[in-house]
């Protein structure tokens, strides 16, 4: 795992938009497209304002969420609501969005048709952008949830699962898709943030600290773009 500290939210928020847009690029200029992951929360929000700005080819772009509430667009929680509001903006209005919210009314057993959502998206993810809770969760790896071993295992592309310390039924990538990844960030926001991930990497035990299986593994590379405030 990389660490990389920045002065401010502001510079990390520069300097961020700049490096996800040239892989971007250049996956464009390789592949002739690429796919981008974000995440949901209130860390992102000035972020994707200035990766939305980037002039690159969006139209060659698709973007979904690693994770998503169960919840409407029209609600306050919608990560899809924040994505479309902040991201999918400016040059990146071009950009096609695959959504991991369905009509049906429950996660728990949306699988299939989110399944079918993410065909339009290629794998393996070009640039995976994660956050992570002050209980070590990361996507909607809840450690709390009894869907945790689930989806730190499964083979499948997503599963829905029900968290017991936060809101709303969620969608969430599996850990082996989030590993299906070129190159994983994760983008964190002040003290406590740090001393969180100080503490997943003092451990070893994943369902207790699911981030411990992004940032402790060796496979897929992947770097902590972190400012205090
Ligand atoms: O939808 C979500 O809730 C997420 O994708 C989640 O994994 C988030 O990244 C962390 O909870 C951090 O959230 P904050 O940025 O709000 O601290």
């Amino acid at each position: 795992m990389q660490f990389t500290e920045f002065n401010s939210s502001n510079d990390l928020n520069e300097n961020f938009a700049e490096r996800v847009a040239g892989l971007l690029s250049a996956a464009i200029e390789k592949n002739g497209r690429a796919s981008l992951v974000v995440s949901g929360g209130r860390t992102p929000l000035p972020f994707f304002q200035k990766l939305s700005q980037a002039d690159i080819a969006w139209n060659k772009v698709a973007i979904t969420l690693a994770d998503e509430r169960w919840v409407d667009k029209n609600h306050e929680a919608s990560n899809t609501a924040l994505v479309l509001n902040n991201l999918i903006q400016n040059k990146a209005a071009d950009a096609t969005f695959v959504e991991l919210k369905t009509s049906e009314e429950s996660a728990f057993g949306a699988e299939p048709s989110v399944e079918a959502n993410l065909q339009k998206l290629s794998f393996p993810i070009d640039v995976l952008i994660l956050g992570m809770g002050e209980d070590g969760h990361t996507a909607s790896l809840f450690p709390c949830s009894e869907q945790i071993q689930q989806g730190l295992t499964s083979e499948e592309v997503c599963i829905a699962v029900q968290p017991t310390t936060a809101p709303h039924e969620r969608m969430s990538l599996t850990l082996k898709s989030l590993l299906n990844s070129q190159q994983i960030f994760v983008h964190l926001v002040g003290e406590s943030k740090k001393a969180v991930l100080d503490k997943a990497l003092a451990g070893e035990q994943v369902s207790e600290m699911p981030i411990r299986a992004i940032v402790k593994q060796n496979n897929t590379p992947v770097e902590v773009v972190w400012a205090a405030k």
